[in-house]
């Protein structure tokens, strides 16, 4: 079964149509990533994804459950993150992650917390002020909040932005591990063709709000005849077609 199956799902703002009509799937165990030029209506999907946006037409199901009617059952096994969301700026790491394991009704919240300190390398940070982190320690505990309640679906706003090399590589490293190991099933959008190519199983390249092409990595470089996802992203983006 399907973790996640959205279906014709449409989003209009005011003369813009940001998503025309975009169907996709993601299985248990499977990274699908959402790639495309900027304003093609990635964020917009992620966010009617996650009930952040309600969409004009089309259905998202989670775990067998309707969005639209059980929202709250569908949420309860998944989590989201992205760098521009914010979190309480007075509170101290290891607090916002003690309030979240709350809200998620954990049965251990403190341990549950020690492991993401230590898994997110957050552990010297934990007393520190949100407001007081650099960008990219900021995405570390946007990325350990969303890893809490270990969800069988994790949607992920270009998950590495504003990390270094060195700890986006550590990261990413883990996601897959954890999404092989758990069977989580994650929906990625990413601006950086490597860590696609690494984490996914299959994208969608979205443009003008429409899904114009799906496959692997290679099936896709092959299908366009070119070398690797950077060059089928500059194809796509131009109008090219499959060779
Ligand atoms: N709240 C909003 N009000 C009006 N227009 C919006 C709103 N959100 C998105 N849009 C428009 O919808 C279109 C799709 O935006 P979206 O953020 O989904 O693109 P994106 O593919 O995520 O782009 P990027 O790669 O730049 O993040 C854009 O034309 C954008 O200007």
């Amino acid at each position: 079964m399907n973790v996640l199956t959205v279906t014709g799902l449409r989003k209009r703002f005011g003369s813009v149509v940001a998503v025309d009509g975009v169907s996709f799937s993601v299985g248990a165990g499977e990274v699908v990533g959402l790639l495309g030029p900027n304003g093609a209506g990635k964020t917009t999907t992620l966010h009617m994804v996650f009930g952040l946006t309600t969409p004009d037409s089309g259905t998202v199901e989670m775990f067998g459950h309707d969005m639209a009617h059980e929202r709250s059952r569908a949420l309860a096994r998944a989590n989201f993150a992205a760098s521009y969301l914010h979190l309480p700026h007075m509170l101290r790491v290891g607090e916002i992650l003690t309030v979240y394991a709350q809200l998620y009704a954990l049965r251990r919240p403190a341990a549950r917390v020690a492991e993401m300190l230590e898994l997110l390398e957050l552990g010297p940070l934990r007393r520190q002020p949100f407001s007081r982190l650099s960008s990219g320690q900021q995405t570390r505990v946007l990325l350990a909040k969303a890893l809490l309640n270990d969800p069988g679906l994790l949607v992920l706003d270009e998950p590495t932005a504003n990390l270094d090399p060195d700890i986006a590589d550590r990261i990413r490293g883990l996601l897959v591990e954890q999404a092989a190991t758990s069977g989580r099933a994650m929906l990625i959008t990413s601006h950086n063709m490597r860590e696609v190519e690494r984490m996914c199983h299959r994208v969608h390249f979205v443009s003008g709000g429409r899904i114009v092409a799906t496959g692997s990595a290679d099936e896709l470089a092959g299908a366009y005849g070119v070398d690797d996802l950077e060059a089928v992203f500059l194809a796509v983006a131009r109008g090219g077609v499959p060779t």
